[in-house]
């Protein structure tokens, strides 16, 4: 059975979703990794909001992806990328930089709401479609102690925001609006809309 798609992306969550959701898939592998991530700047442009910036972003990994694609020879099939961001008040916030901006991410984060924003997109080199999933997520009072333990788990290090909803954040969150699966990294109904315009049904 071939796959329908290729995923450009390293995040175990996304291949974890879309197999969820029974699509058939194959990851986009280069140098070690599932895309290189020089190939997209990451920078926040000035005046860029948050929803021009993820959108912008996901749409360079799905063309990196789709590039590499066509340089390589591989089969042709659509690329799949995503990219989560964060919004708080008028700033966007990424992943942490080490333990302590994390800690520092998520005082900020303590008894409020913040928006997480996760931008689909598939292209086969040709057509290019996508999808913003926007969801709000309201914290609950952390503790210094809650937030010292929580960075310690080492969780925080390589996800938007400075916390995992699927991990032992969950226990952070008192709220949310939205779509849960989207604040993981991948909106699944959104990713399914998006393959039904290539014709990519889930089996
Ligand atoms: C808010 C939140 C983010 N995240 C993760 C999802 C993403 O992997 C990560 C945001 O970083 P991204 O830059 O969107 O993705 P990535 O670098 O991990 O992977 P890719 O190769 O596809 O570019 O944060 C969670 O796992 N749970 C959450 O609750």
């Amino acid at each position: 059975m071939h796959s329908a798609i290729y995923l450009a992306s390293n995040s175990p969550r996304r291949r974890e979703l879309l197999r969820q959701i029974g699509v058939n898939f194959e990851v986009l592998l280069f140098r070690g990794g599932a895309r290189a991530d020089t190939d997209v700047d990451e920078a926040v442009q000035p005046g860029e909001d948050a929803e021009t910036y993820v959108c912008r972003v996901a749409q360079a990994k799905a063309a990196g992806g789709i590039d590499r694609v066509l340089r390589r020879g591989l089969p042709h099939r659509p690329v799949l990328a995503a990219d989560t961001t964060l919004a708080v008040d008028a700033d966007i916030v990424g992943k942490p930089a080490d333990a302590e901006d994390a800690a520092r991410i998520l005082r900020r984060l303590s008894d409020r709401e913040h928006r997480v924003l996760t931008a689909v997109v598939v292209t086969d080199g040709e057509r290019t479609e996508q999808a913003l999933n926007i969801s709000t997520v309201r914290f609950g009072p952390l503790t210094p102690d809650m937030i010292r333990r929580y960075v310690a788990s080492g969780e925080p290090m390589d996800k938007a925001g400075a916390y995992g909803i699927q991990g032992r954040a969950g226990a952070f969150v008192q709220h949310i609006e939205g779509s849960y699966t989207g604040i993981m990294g991948l909106p699944l109904y959104e990713t399914a809309r998006v393959l039904e315009c290539f014709g990519i049904v889930p089996r």
